[in-house]
């Protein structure tokens, strides 16, 4: 079961700058950085009340975030949500014909299980799937 929302992810060129625009924006800092090779990506986190939000820097021209600000700029990239059971989840959004990015569940940031859907069938957003370990 989808819980709520676990964070949005945001892509950005340079995270030291938007770390320092974002902690104006929200007048907190962020709370947590860090790198996840397997992305290709620097991370860091900020946390308003209930609401996280993810800034992606890429670290390699292959990563997913370099593709998307090569064609669309920076901005909002994907939107996470929490699931109770992620194998359970993917099983039953499979089903449904939603297509996965990811067959077996992988480790992102912040000690979570992860699994995207392609944003084709998804009306062009791409969707996160984050549980807990
Ligand atoms: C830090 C870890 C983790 C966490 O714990 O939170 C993360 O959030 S990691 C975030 C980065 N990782 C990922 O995004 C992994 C999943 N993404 C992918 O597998 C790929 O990016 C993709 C979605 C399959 C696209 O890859 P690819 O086909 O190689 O790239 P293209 O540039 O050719 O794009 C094809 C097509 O898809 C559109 N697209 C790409 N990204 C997005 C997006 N984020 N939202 C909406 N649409 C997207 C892209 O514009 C292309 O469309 P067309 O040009 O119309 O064909
Ligand atoms: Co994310």
């Amino acid at each position: 079961m989808l819980t709520n929302v676990e964070h949005i992810g945001i892509a950005v060129k340079d995270i030291a700058s938007s770390n320092e625009l974002f902690t104006k924006l929200f007048n907190i800092p962020h709370y947590k950085s860090e790198s996840v090779e397997s992305e290709g990506v620097n991370t860091s986190f900020f946390k308003i009340n209930e609401t996280k939000i993810e800034l992606l820097e890429a670290t390699n021209p292959e990563s997913a975030i370099a593709k998307f600000i090569e064609k669309k700029g920076e901005g909002i990239h994907h939107i996470a949500f929490e699931v109770d059971d992620i194998l359970a989840e993917m099983e039953r959004l499979k089903a449904e014909g939603f297509t996965l990015l990811n067959e077996v569940p992988k480790k992102g940031a912040d000690n979570k299980l992860v699994c995207f859907l392609h944003p084709k069938g998804t009306n062009g957003v791409l969707i996160e799937l984050c549980q807990e370990i």
